[in-house]
């Protein structure tokens, strides 16, 4: 397979490098720039040096087009205008932004404040959440690939509204990230001096990713909602941690909970279902494409504590559209992503 990625010197694209390297499948990557075309690349990344020597190319739809793969890891508003003549030419198309994501184009402009893709190639693309999509995945020409906080949202509360346990009206998510989810471009938010040390909740009410899990829970488990849903800033570099909190339907107990993970998870190798809180936290799937997931009952206020975990750059990025991929072309989903999680 002959793979592109543009938005390499980015931090998604930096992990769909590391991951790719090591794909069995994937023969040539070529590594696109708006804006440092000639660079060598590892005298840019120097982890780099010897593995990837070689000049960022610039961004042109016919050298593109003779790809099997094109990922796109650039930030949102980009692929709006740059993906379309792409579409049905050639390479199957992977966005990591949210270009994509948001069928309903007033919604898209309202939460992303950018003027949206054309709609018939937004209808078109298929939600990339691999362990729920993959059935379209398989024959889709461009996948709008989730953002890192639903992955770990919907991952964990999915099955639970699906087979009815949980209500899903009054929802209230609580997720926390490390920086860099916000990417390699610095900002106010994630200046080192402000950052450490401190614990910051950011876009109250605003957050972009409300309208894509909202969206999500209708298209897979059938129920219309508004959540409530914030976000918090973590002084560490990797990892997203989302607490839900919601209420039971009558007479549903914690085994009928944590059962119903397991029998949806089953079969899904990257989703693990974690029974024993200790084993849970970021630094269990750091590096890696795992989601671990874990839910407890709390018997006095008849609500579930549903918490779902996640490497941002991972499984809510490089390592979930490698698995779309893999999806596509039918190979097995760890085919390239077979990491053990760093831990220390
Ligand atoms: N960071 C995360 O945890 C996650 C990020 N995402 C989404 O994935 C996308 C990439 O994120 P991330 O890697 O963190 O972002 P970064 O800011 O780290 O990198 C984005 C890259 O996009 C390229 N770029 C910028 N402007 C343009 C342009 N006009 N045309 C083409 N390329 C451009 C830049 O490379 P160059 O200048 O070389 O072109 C840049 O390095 C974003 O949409 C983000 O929201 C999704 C899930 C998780
Ligand atoms: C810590 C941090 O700033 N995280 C980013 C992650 C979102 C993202 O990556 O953007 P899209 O998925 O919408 O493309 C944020 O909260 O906006």
């Amino acid at each position: 397979m002959k793979v592109g990625i543009i938005g390499a010197t980015g931090y998604g694209g930096l992990e769909l490098i590391r991951f790719l390297h090591n794909h069995p499948e994937v023969e040539k990557i070529e590594l696109f720039t708006s804006s440092e075309e000639g660079t060598i690349f590892s005298s840019k990344f120097g982890h780099l040096l010897t593995i990837h020597d070689q000049a960022l190319r610039k961004i042109e739809a016919e050298t593109l087009s003779t790809f099997d793969v094109v990922f796109t890891s650039t930030p949102s508003g980009v692929t709006s205008t740059l993906l379309p003549p792409l579409v049905g030419v050639g390479p199957k198309l992977i966005d990591l932004s949210g270009d994509y994501r948001i069928k309903d184009l007033n919604e898209y402009e309202k939460w992303y404040k950018n003027p949206p893709a054309p709609q018939e190639i937004v209808n078109l693309s298929v939600y990339g959440l691999t362990e729920w999509n993959a059935g379209n995945i398989k024959t889709a020409n461009l996948i709008a690939n989730p953002g890192c906080y639903p992955t770990a949202v919907l991952l964990s509360i999915l099955p639970l509204i699906k087979e009815r346990l949980i209500d899903p009206q009054h929802l209230i998510i609580d997720a926390k990230s490390g920086v860099s989810g916000a990417g390699n471009k610095p900002s106010q938010l994630t200046h080192y001096s402000e950052m450490n040390e401190n614990f910051a909740i950011y876009k109250v009410n605003e957050h972009q990713h409300i309208p894509e899990i909202e969206q999500a829970i209708e298209m897979f488990a059938d129920a219309r909602t508004t959540i409530s849903f914030n976000t918090h800033l973590v002084p560490m570099t990797r990892g997203i941690l989302a607490t839900t909190y919601a209420p039971v339907l009558p007479g549903v107990t914690n085994q009928q909970l944590n059962d119903c993970l397991l029998e949806t998870y089953k079969n899904h190798p990257f989703v693990r279902v974690v029974s024993d809180v200790s084993s849970l936290g970021t630094n269990r799937v750091k590096g890696s494409n795992y989601c671990d997931i874990f839910v407890k009952l709390d018997e006095r206020t008849n609500r579930a504590t549903i918490v779902g975990v996640i490497d941002n750059l991972v499984k809510g990025a490089a390592g979930q559209a490698i698995q779309n991929m893999n999806v596509q072309f039918d190979l097995p989903e760890k085919t390239g992503l077979d990491v053990i999680p760093l831990f220390i």
